[in-house]
């Protein structure tokens, strides 16, 4: 059963909110204030948070960095708070609903949150809200493929994807984040003989250490503090399936050689059992940091690398595959229009300019949110210049002319921005300048920067 925090001070609105999402068959708790709802967090797992906007003690929007995107959050506003909603969905809200709404509008909207919901989740308590245990997922239009996505590079990765789907192959997924590594993982699945059976996506950085071997492999009631109850891990959860593990360089160290003795004896055992069950599982992962980096560091076992690594699938960045941009643009205004039930006709010349000059560090993600955000901020007719955010607009942009003063300033101070804004990471900032890394060494050598 889906749990649902509500975070509302307005105590009757709360409590019918709750008899009603009870009824439809969701657990639901309150918290009436953010800092309740903090405690509640920390108290349980849940599936998602609906939180108002304006609570007595802080803004609801707090939460979201809290969450740090792990459970939808809603922000639930009056009429007038749209413009802090936009904010809320630009921090990483999942949607927004204006008050009042109907009941369907709320349900709809939940079940939409909690069927996209990538990650598992793990609470203080270990408690795992499997993905198989949330409402059945949406059909999705968002498969790479499904779009007849046209450059070079995501020709290639589909060619990749219908070779290795078929096979038992575990694959390693490499790309910088947003750039749609778990939507391959389900592609690879949905193209697999597996397809029938689940799917289950564990997020690897959330996972304690102390909770790994539990997370992944079950337990039984009373094996140890805190296991109130039997539970089942995510390779008997996947079983005949897919495990997909996100972010899996940041599996702490001691949990590799567990993880690598259950790939290679496909056999596991629940903390506090004896008895031993065969799985039949197919592993993909994913990643963004570079996991031959974190072997020679000693981070990373070199044997689960390579046994997770039969395969290997680079997504590429936005940036790299530029001849895609019409298509997902076209795909996400119609997504949003839909969802936000508007009738946003395209964008203006201008618009597509910036589309077409811009870095998209944030990858396809970024893109689908600032089209949603804009599809938002239209009454209708076009998107124009005025609905994107600004940091897009304002696009750093590298001058390799030998120009005067003000311009080396303006340079320099664009240079510091893109590297400000990627954390300094050098590649991103190339990209977002769209320069090559060379130019960009070149230049910061030039101005004599000490980045
Ligand atoms: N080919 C695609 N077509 C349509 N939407 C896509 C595609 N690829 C990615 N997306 C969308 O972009 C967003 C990011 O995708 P996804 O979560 O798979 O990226 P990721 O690389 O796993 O990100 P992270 O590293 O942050 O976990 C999702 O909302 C997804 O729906």
């Amino acid at each position: 059963m889906p749990k649902i925090l509500i975070i509302e001070d307005d105590t009757t609105f709360a409590q019918m909110l709750q008899k009603f999402l009870i009824k439809k068959g969701y657990g639901v708790e309150i918290g009436f204030t953010v800092k309740e709802g903090r405690q509640k967090l920390k108290q349980n797992a849940f599936d998602l948070v609906l939180t108002d906007l304006r609570l007595p003690d802080a803004e609801g929007i707090e939460l979201i960095t809290d969450m740090q995107q792990k459970v939808p959050v809603i922000i639930m506003t009056g009429y007038a708070e749209v413009s802090s909603a936009v904010t809320a969905m630009k921090k990483g809200a999942y949607d927004y609903i204006s008050k009042p709404f109907t009941p369907e509008a709320v349900l709809k909207i939940i079940g939409s949150a909690l069927s996209t919901t990538p990650k598992t989740e793990t609470s203080q308590k270990g408690q795992v809200a499997p993905r198989e245990n949330l409402e059945p997922q949406q059909p999705s239009s968002k498969i790479i493929g499904s779009l007849n996505l046209v450059s070079p590079a995501s020709k290639k990765l589909e060619e990749y994807i219908g070779l290795v789907a078929p096979t038992d192959m575990s694959v390693l997924i490499t790309g910088e984040s947003g750039t749609g590594k778990e939507v391959t993982a389900k592609s690879i699945h949905d193209r697999s003989e597996r397809s029938g059976r689940p799917f289950i996506a564990v997020d690897c950085g959330a996972i304690p250490k102390e909770l790994a071997s539990s997370e992944f492999f079950g337990h039984l009631k009373g094996s140890f503090t805190g296991a109130i109850n039997d539970k089942v891990g995510t390779f008997e959860a996947a079983n005949g399936g897919t495990l997909f593990l996100d972010e899996v360089g940041n599996l702490p160290y001691d949990n590799q050689i567990q993880l690598l003795r259950a790939l290679q004896e496909r056999r596991i055992r629940r903390i506090g059992s004896t008895k031993e069950i065969d799985v039949d599982v197919r592993i993909l992962t994913a990643t963004n940091e570079d996991l031959k980096v974190a072997v020679k560091e000693g981070r990373f076992r070199e044997d689960l690398y390579h046994r997770l690594n039969e395969f290997s699938l680079q997504i590429p960045s936005l940036i790299d595959r530029q001849g895609d941009l019409v298509v997902l643009v076209e795909h996400f205004l119609e997504v949003s229009n839909k969802r936000l039930n508007k009738g946003i006709t395209g964008f203006t010349k201008e618009v597509w300019d910036i589309f077409e000059s811009y870095g998209w560090p944030g990858n396809i993600r970024e893109l689908q949110n600032v089209i949603q955000r804009a599809v938002l901020l239209t009454g209708d007719g076009e998107i124009t210049l005025e609905a994107l955010p600004t940091e897009i607009i304002e696009t750093p942009t590298v001058n390799n002319d030998n120009g005067d003063i003000s311009k080396s300033e303006f340079e320099k101070e664009q240079i510091i921005k893109a590297l400000k804004r990627t954390n300094y990471n050098k590649s991103k900032a190339a990209k977002l300048l769209q320069v090559t890394r060379k130019t960009l060494y070149n230049r910061i050598s030039h101005y004599d920067l000490d980045v």
